[in-house]
């Protein structure tokens, strides 16, 4: 469990310090008064990524050399600091020069308002959200899809040059290659979704009537691949890549009998996204026997009141959560941090 978090110079907290007495934190406060770099600041700290910019430099607050977060999670300190020559991070004040000694010990699931990307944006988003959750869980995973996508290169590029008179002998050697690691792309993200979709219907059925399924949706199946490779390649040819394979893979939200991406509200599909976090927070759990904290940016808008009431009274009681929100709630055992001016530049 999270204990305590410092951030310094981090957006506009030049001193941000809260001690943690309860497993349900919720922090509210008006626009702008920096909730969402709180939650931003611990999952910088668990993944040395920021949810919402690729530029980290804008992490730091503005005039300043650097930008610090430091969390206490289960009698550890892990520290990041963030300066214009990059990131350098510390477990118990010793650095950690190696990504993997930092990264897996402080484990978060985040939804935040750009989540809802997951149902309304491009495939690319979901392919990116299979592959970032499988790589965490699965270090092989990472190996296969860096496998993947070098060979896959390679091919288009002996594509752009070569002929349909040509031989083929060297596209057939990479052909091969690219099935062998695309099925294993395939049948990971596959049993992935399976195991997921469980977890996901058995989460939305506790806010909602309506019937939810994740639907995998690969380029093609195995046996297609295959074929394609091996006896289609005058259509990669002619278009000069490679024009099938997980590289192309995609899921979707099947709601009742619709597809959610064109079909649900703001409102349900905000509740789909919370039912698909919720169910990864009990996936990696499951894969990794660590616990993972739930960090909740914003979630209640968009949902009716009693929606809301719904989904306060069913979240995890079993996790810890740190939620935000511009309005304070009426609830019994959570810590309430009321975000004030005074609260971002506190004095250590
Ligand atoms: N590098 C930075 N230096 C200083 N201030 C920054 C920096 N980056 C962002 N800010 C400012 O920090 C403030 C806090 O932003 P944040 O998104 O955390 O607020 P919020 O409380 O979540 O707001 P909302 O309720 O509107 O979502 C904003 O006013 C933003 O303009």
């Amino acid at each position: 469990m999270i204990q305590s978090i410092l951030l310094k110079n981090f957006r506009n907290h030049e001193t941000f310090k809260l001690e943690i007495n309860k497993p349900f934190v919720y922090i509210y406060g008006e626009n702008g008064s920096g909730k969402t770099s709180i939650l931003e600041g611990i999952y910088f700290c668990s993944t040395t990524k920021s949810h919402r910019t690729s530029d980290e430099k804008e992490l730091i607050k503005t005039n300043e050399m650097f930008a610090q977060v430091v969390i206490k999670n289960d009698d550890q300190t892990y520290e990041i600091v963030v300066s214009k020559f990059g990131k350098r991070t510390k477990v118990n004040h010793v650095e950690k020069r190696k990504l993997s000694e930092f990264l897996g010990h402080l484990n978060v699931v985040m939804f935040a308002p750009n989540d809802l990307e997951l149902i309304q944006g491009s495939p690319l988003v979901r392919r990116q959200f299979m592959d970032f959750e499988l790589l965490q869980v699965d270090k092989s995973y990472l190996n296969h899809l860096n496998t993947y996508k070098k060979v896959l290169k390679q091919r288009n590029s002996l594509l752009k040059k070569v002929d349909i008179k040509d031989d083929y002998t060297f596209l057939n050697i990479l052909g091969d290659q690219l099935y062998e690691q695309g099925i294993i792309l395939i049948n990971q993200r596959k049993q992935f979704l399976d195991e997921l979709n469980i977890l996901f219907k058995a989460n939305y059925q506790k806010f909602s009537q309506n019937v939810v399924d994740i639907i995998y949706k690969p380029d093609q199946d195995e046996a297609s691949f295959k074929k394609h490779l091996q006896k289609q390649q005058r259509q990669d040819i002619l278009y000069q890549t490679t024009l099938t394979g997980p590289h192309r893979d995609d899921f979707f939200i099947r709601f009742n009998a619709f597809d959610s991406k064109t079909y649900t509200s703001q409102g349900e599909t905000r509740l789909i996204v919370i039912a698909l976090k919720l169910a990864l927070l009990e996936w990696i759990e499951s894969k990794t026997n660590h616990k993972v904290v739930l960090l909740l940016d914003d979630v209640l808008s968009e949902l009716d009141q009693q929606k809301q009431d719904i989904f306060l009274k069913t979240l995890p009681k079993q996790h810890q959560i740190i939620m935000n929100s511009v309005m304070p709630i009426d609830m019994d055992h959570i810590q309430m941090i009321e975000l004030t001016k005074e609260r971002t530049h506190v004095k250590l």
